[in-house]
């Protein structure tokens, strides 16, 4: 289809954290955010989830990603099927294995299939095409960052932080002409956000998260662990970088003698930390930091910001965002961008040597 005006489209979005998948509808022309319309959400059920678990850091063409295929695909059609009204559909599906130096990106699903299924087109496979041209694949937030920028009327250079499973960041400079151009936006994942505190969560007391994040706001930082976490290569590294979901796997270890409590809170202290460290990066300070992402509601991670940067950390809802949609609907902002032929990436999001449009389009229908 060929955009000229704003269309209503579909954002999906299935995550690091496995929880489930997350749907908006954003109306725009891939420039400017015009509106938002209906959302909704179809958790995992536990067996699927285990399903997701068991692929992840699998590469196609093997059994455990063809049957995380089948449960991605399920979840995603009977969730966009509750969008009749929406003219266009992004389709993000869910990452088992991000190598961009090495093997490439994958994400679970095929989206040609929904297209079929659901008689739409369906815009899909949006990293490759960054990773093969020499970019990190991710984070692909940042040009809807911007949109975001400008269309809360921001005018001072800003940023975005998502903390999910991992996190990510994009400062913003709105008064440039576009996100594609030098200097407007710079972004990067900070390090590991939630995954962790999840996985101790689970592993020793049965439960999926750290509850608004009291457990860790109870425990004792271990300052020593957070130290050595942060000697680690990713954070010498020069931003445009990515990461996997499972990248840091010593960190459980780090803590493993800890109590619960003291665990979580220094499991939180070292997703503050990368953050922290990660903010040195931005080219002019940042007049607010707005955070998105199922972390905005971990006390303990949102105070321990509060303190460790000088300007205001506020969840995206003080802007009127949406913070547990943002990135459904910075998929959909993509997928109009990639029906126009415009760009998804650039050197200051991803590190690809040249602004680039990825995606793949899947029509449906006749
Ligand atoms: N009320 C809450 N209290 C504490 N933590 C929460 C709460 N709600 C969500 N979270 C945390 O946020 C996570 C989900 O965040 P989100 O949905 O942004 O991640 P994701 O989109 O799956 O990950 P990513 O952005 O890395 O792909 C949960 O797994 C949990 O750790
Ligand atoms: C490879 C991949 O799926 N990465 C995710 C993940 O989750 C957070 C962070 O790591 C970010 O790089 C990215 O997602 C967001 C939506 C992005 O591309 O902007």
């Amino acid at each position: 289809m060929k955009i000229t005006a704003p269309v209503r489209v579909l954002g999906t979005m299935s995550g690091t954290s496995l929880d489930g998948v997350d749907a908006a509808i954003v109306l725009t022309d891939g420039q400017r955010i015009e509106g938002f319309g209906e959302t909704g959400y179809r958790p995992y059920s536990d067996a699927e989830r285990a399903v997701l678990r068991a692929a992840l850091g699998h590469w196609p063409g093997t059994p455990e990603v063809e049957a995380a295929a089948e449960v991605v695909e399920t979840a995603h059609a009977e969730l966009m099927s509750q969008f009749p009204q929406a003219d266009l559909i992004a389709f993000h599906g869910q990452t088992l294995a991000h190598d961009p130096r090495g093997r490439g990106t994958h994400q679970a699903g095929n989206g040609a299939l929904l297209a079929e299924v659901l008689g739409k087109t369906v815009i899909w496979d949006f990293r490759s095409t960054d990773v093969e041209m020499g970019g990190e694949g991710a984070p692909l937030a940042p040009f809807y960052h911007f949109a975001c920028a400008r269309h809360i009327g921001a005018r001072d250079p800003l940023a975005f932080l998502n903390l999910g499973g991992v996190g990510n960041v994009t400062w913003v400079d709105p008064s440039q002409p576009g996100p594609d151009v030098p200097g407007a936006c710079l972004a990067f994942d900070t390090g590991p956000a939630n995954a962790p505190l999840n996985d101790l969560m689970q592993s020793r007391l049965g439960l999926d998260r750290d509850e608004d994040g009291a457990l860790s706001a109870s425990g004792r930082i271990d300052e020593g662990v957070v130290a050595r976490f942060l000697e680690k290569g990713y954070f010498l590294r020069m931003p445009p970088k990515s990461l996997d979901r499972n990248d840091f796997p010593d960190l459980a270890g780090a803590v493993a003698d800890l109590s619960d409590a003291d665990a979580a809170a220094t499991l939180a202290a070292c997703a503050v930390a990368a953050v922290a460290r990660g903010m040195e990066h931005c080219p002019a300070p940042p007049s607010q930091l707005l955070v998105t992402g199922g972390g905005r509601f971990n006390g303990a991670m949102m105070a321990g910001l509060a303190r460790a940067l000088p300007c205001p950390v506020e969840p995206v809802e003080a802007a009127g965002l949406d913070g547990d949609m943002l990135e459904a609907q910075a998929f959909a902002y993509l997928a109009a961008r990639v029906a126009r032929g415009l760009p998804t990436s650039a050197p200051g999001t991803t590190g690809v040597p040249a602004p680039v449009g990825g995606g793949k389009i899947s029509r449906g229908g006749t």
